[in-house]
């Protein structure tokens, strides 16, 4: 008999959540984790991605251990980050942050990395962070108010959404366009496969 794989998804997104299930795994379970996100000093957006997947990755660990039906689970993990140059843009709540930032991506290039975590029925960490270079046209004072009043900027890491009405900001990317939205398809997709995780069971037909 083969015991069915489970994936514990270490989010709050919904993002991820439908980007997984447009390749077919659904999550058995959502564990999101809710912590200080502040980057360190100096620290680099390509490093802050790779450590806080996995933060979540662990605490996500920790929140089940004591539970008797883990053991087969993997956990997945994922973190965000969008930079100008080296300086890390925030997720805003406040419309004064959302403003600032797309002030700051308009006319230019900006990289988005996302970290994922996966944690194994085995407890192996594995890692990949993944970038994505996004060119913004020059915004003007209306695309950016209304950018504003639409609402899409919040809790977004850069203060917009490509998968929204920011896609029209997009002259250029280079790179995963899922890695923008939030979980880089392929790679996640490869680390899954790579540590023997059944993708392909779901996409026979019927
Ligand atoms: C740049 C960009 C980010 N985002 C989202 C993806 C993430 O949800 C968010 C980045 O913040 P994250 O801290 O990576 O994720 P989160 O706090 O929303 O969810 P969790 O930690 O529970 O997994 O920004 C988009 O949806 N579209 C985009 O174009």
């Amino acid at each position: 008999m083969t015991v069915p794989q489970k994936l514990i998804l270490a989010s709050g997104s919904p993002r991820r959540v439908e980007l997984l299930v447009q390749v077919g795994i659904e999550p058995a379970r959502l564990l999101p984790m809710d912590l200080d996100e502040t980057p360190k000093r100096a620290e680099h957006p390509r490093s802050l991605a790779r450590r806080l997947s996995a933060e979540k990755a662990k605490a996500a660990l920790a929140a089940i251990k004591g539970e008797a039906d883990w053991h087969g689970s993997y956990i997945l993990a994922a973190d965000t980050v969008v930079c100008v140059g080296r300086r890390i843009l925030p997720k805003p709540e406040l419309i004064s942050e959302a403003s600032s930032a797309l002030h700051l991506l308009s006319g230019r290039s900006h990289r988005v990395y996302t970290g994922i975590c996966l944690v194994t029925p085995d407890r192996t960490f594995r890692q990949k962070v993944v970038d994505t270079k996004v060119r913004f046209k020059r915004l003007s004072n209306l695309d950016i108010e209304s950018y504003l009043a639409s609402g899409q900027w919040r809790g977004k890491a850069g203060g917009y959404a490509i998968q929204g009405i920011a896609g029209s900001f997009v002259v250029k990317l280079v790179g995963s366009y899922t890695n923008v939205v939030g979980l880089p398809l392929y790679e996640t997709v490869n680390l899954l496969v790579g540590e023997g995780f059944d993708v392909h069971g779901s996409w026979i037909e019927g």
